[in-house]
């Protein structure tokens, strides 16, 4: 009797689980290494895109598509759909290479974003059935990865607008076609989309962790500290020196998080901590420069915080009680880290 290889991996679930260990792992090789050809043979990357995924945004307004269900999703596009709406407004098809290369799906189709600014937004509008919404606004309409998806569409295209010359030379630079470089064409230098780094932090005393404000947040919103990494600094360094410069504290051990790019208002790239501060060391001496308050604040008032989805509001529309970043940003899952934390130690 023929034996096939499922009825041989049934028998054997040891074998099966290393089998399909395998196959992912090589199809997320080969993804992996398809992106990497992208981005150094422009003929294939133009080939590509005819066959890829686009997500369009109009001066870097990403285009969603409200649901049926009253719910928001990322509108994606074939080369084909853009094509016939340039077509239409007697536009340039050479408009759609000037798209970047953002990544690939699960199932291997590459991922574009393209910028249409330069085209009547509420045509494009009218053509998709979507609508161009601000960034911010789309990040709390989107649900999943798609969030992370459209702010890496946006940045790149912003870096590509803000990139267009030289530093050196004031001459243009030119891209490749996947968008993942420019160059310089008087002196050959090459330049790469870039991340600000920033270390985020919630420091700890113990017993209760600590969150600030400044005077541009909405009303109300307290957040992990955070500051940009000054030139040559390892992390651990920045974390100290921020803490420090902020609130006065002295930071007396450390644990790395997790990690996020975050698109407002620039590219950062985000590094998230925890921190403790011995607690008859804890009193808060603020840098009013840099920020407006900084407070302690207990596991209840935390907890009660993490519950409300959005920010309690007064009749006038005005958030009136103490609540934290939603979450998507990473500073919400330092401080539902610390919650869960401290509730399993109580
Ligand atoms: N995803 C999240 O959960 C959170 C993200 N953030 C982000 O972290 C970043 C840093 O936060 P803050 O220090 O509060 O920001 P901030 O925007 O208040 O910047 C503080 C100062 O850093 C300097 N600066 C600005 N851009 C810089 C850059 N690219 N490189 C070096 N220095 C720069 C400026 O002097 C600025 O006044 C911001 O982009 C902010 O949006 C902050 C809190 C939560």
């Amino acid at each position: 009797m023929m034996v096939t290889t499922m009825q041989l991996l049934l028998r054997s679930p040891l074998k099966s689980i290393r089998l399909l260990a395998s196959r992912d792992c090589s199809s997320y090789v080969s993804r992996m290494r398809y992106l990497m050809r992208l981005k150094e043979d422009d003929d294939a990357c133009r080939v590509a895109l005819q066959s890829g995924t686009l997500m369009l945004f109009h001066k870097l307004a990403p285009l969603l598509r409200p649901t049926e269900r009253g719910i928001y999703q990322l509108h994606k596009l074939q080369a084909s759909d853009v094509k016939g709406i340039l077509g239409k407004l007697r536009e340039n098809e050479q408009l759609l290479n000037t798209s970047v290369l953002i990544g690939c799906s699960d199932s291997g189709v590459p991922q574009f974003s393209l910028d249409v600014g330069s085209l009547e937004q509420a045509f494009v509008e009218e053509m998709c059935g979507g609508v161009f919404i601000d960034l911010r606004k789309a990040f709390f309409l989107l649900k999943g990865p798609e969030a992370p998806l459209v702010a890496k569409g946006q940045a790149l295209l912003r870096w590509h607008q803000t990139h267009a010359y030289c530093s050196a030379t004031g001459q243009p630079t030119q891209r490749n076609q996947a968008g993942s470089q420019r160059v310089c064409l008087q002196n050959g230098a090459t330049y790469y989309p870039q991340m600000a780094p920033v270390v985020i932090v919630l420091v700890s005393d113990g017993r209760r962790c600590l969150l600030a404000r400044q005077s541009t947040f909405p009303r109300g919103m307290y957040s992990a500290l955070a500051g940009f990494c000054d030139m040559g600094e390892t992390t651990e360094e920045t974390l100290r020196r921020e803490v420090a410069e902020e609130v006065g504290l002295e930071v007396e051990s450390l644990q790395y998080s997790g990690s996020q790019h975050w698109p407002f208002p620039q590219s950062s790239f985000m590094v998230a901590c925890h921190a403790t501060v011995s607690p008859d060391r804890a009193e808060v001496n603020l840098n009013g420069a840099e920020l407006e308050d900084a407070r302690w604040f207990t596991l209840a008032e935390i907890e009660e915080a993490l519950k409300r989805k959005t920010p309690p509001r007064s009749t006038k529309g005005e958030p009136t009680e103490f609540w934290v970043p939603p979450s998507y940003a990473i500073a919400n899952k330092l401080i539902l880290e610390w919650a869960n934390h401290r509730k399993s130690h109580k």
